[in-house]
């Protein structure tokens, strides 16, 4: 393993980006996203996903100049098009309208159309809950999960995520796939030559796996069967067709080959306290508190805690990258 100090890891993200064309609002937006990812231990999104960007930049399927517009759709619902971008710059660019319409109206979503997306969404909540928000987020991918009770691939992994702020307290945030789990750790256990668990996925004949490149060309598998199946279609259909984006199946059709990251939209929707509940604010937040107590009494964690603790320990002594991987990105310098 190689340590990184974080300014070293941020510092080699831009320069791979700038050394590639990208126009630098991309190079830091895109840069602070695997940055994230890294500093809070989760490598599946984090310096990793590098790699694929540059091939999704030689595949000409980013645009590494986007200029995002941002659409003033109705009272509750601001569009932005990513114009083959990555998703970060569009983001940035539509959540101050996304914040403020959430705060006249209680309620306002925030719809990302024609971006190329490889990131955890969890960062994107993390703003949202800082402006004293509720928020949730969701996002197909490219078609690599069969739905429970087939065996092709149909559903993108689908993350979904969900925001709660928490006055002087680190937001409770979960942030999952709807697959067993995210296809990045499938890909870093193939990278490692790790087996990985049953249940993650089956083979292309169908079979249960545990070799994670056979699962990766076969299909994975939803989480909890039937129910994050279902909740895999809802992905698909309210961060797709109602936003006038791609599925999943289309986003790989639009790949053609290439293994680029996927190509769609994303939805965000944002809620206010304050609007819901006026002068109560504070009393319904604390029962909130106490929710959130009765897990942490249960000796249960909440989800992000290991992220939080694992972001004390790198912003003090950095992280710690496989050797392969560091050669790797250093090559993109080349
Ligand atoms: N852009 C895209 O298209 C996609 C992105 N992703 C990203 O991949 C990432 C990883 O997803 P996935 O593999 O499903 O992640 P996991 O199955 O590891 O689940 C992650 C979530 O569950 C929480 N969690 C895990 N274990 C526990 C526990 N014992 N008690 C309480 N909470 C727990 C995590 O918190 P903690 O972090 O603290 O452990 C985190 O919020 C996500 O950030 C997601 O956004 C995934 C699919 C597609
Ligand atoms: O890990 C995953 O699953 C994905 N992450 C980024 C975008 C594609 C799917």
């Amino acid at each position: 393993m190689i340590r990184l100090s974080l300014d070293e890891v941020h510092q080699l993200a831009e320069a791979i980006l700038r050394h590639h064309g990208f126009a630098e609002d991309h190079v830091q937006a895109v840069a602070d996203a695997v940055f994230a990812g890294e500093r809070d231990a989760c490598a599946s999104h984090g310096l990793w996903r590098l790699l694929g960007c540059i091939d999704t930049l030689r595949a000409g399927k980013v645009v590494p100049d986007a200029e995002p517009e941002v659409i003033d759709q109705a009272p509750a619902i601001v569009r932005v098009d990513a114009r083959g971008g990555f998703a970060q710059v569009a983001f940035q660019r539509g959540v101050p309208v996304l914040v403020e319409k959430a705060r006249q109206a209680g309620i306002a979503a925030l719809a990302i159309n024609h971006c190329v997306h490889f990131s955890a969404l969890w960062a994107e909540l993390e703003v949202l809950t800082e402006a004293g928000l509720v928020a949730l987020a969701c996002t197909p991918s490219h078609a690599w999960v069969a739905p429970a009770g087939g065996r092709k691939p149909l559903f993108g992994t689908n993350p979904i995520a969900f925001g709660w702020p928490r006055a002087g307290r680190d937001p409770f945030i979960f942030d999952f796939a709807t697959s067993a789990i995210a296809r990045g750790e499938i890909q870093l256990h193939e990278r490692a030559g790790k087996a990985i668990p049953l249940g993650w996925g089956i083979d292309v004949e169908g079979q249960p796996s545990t070799d994670a490149s056979a699962v990766l060309k076969g299909a994975m598998l939803t989480f909890g069967g039937h129910k994050g199946s279902a909740l895999s279609a809802m992905v698909e259909l309210i961060a797709g067709p109602l936003i006038g984006d791609l599925t999943s199946v289309e986003s790989q059709a639009w790949d053609a080959g290439t293994g680029s990251s996927p190509y769609h939209g994303e939805l965000i929707i944002a809620l206010d306290p304050k609007r819901f509940l006026g002068d109560a604010v504070d009393e319904h937040l604390a029962r909130a508190e106490a929710l959130f107590a009765g897990i942490e009494d249960q000796g249960a964690r909440l989800p992000s805690q290991r992220r939080y603790e694992a972001r004390a320990r790198s912003l003090k002594d950095g992280v710690e990258i496989p050797e392969k991987l560091y050669e790797d990105l250093r090559a993109l310098l080349r």
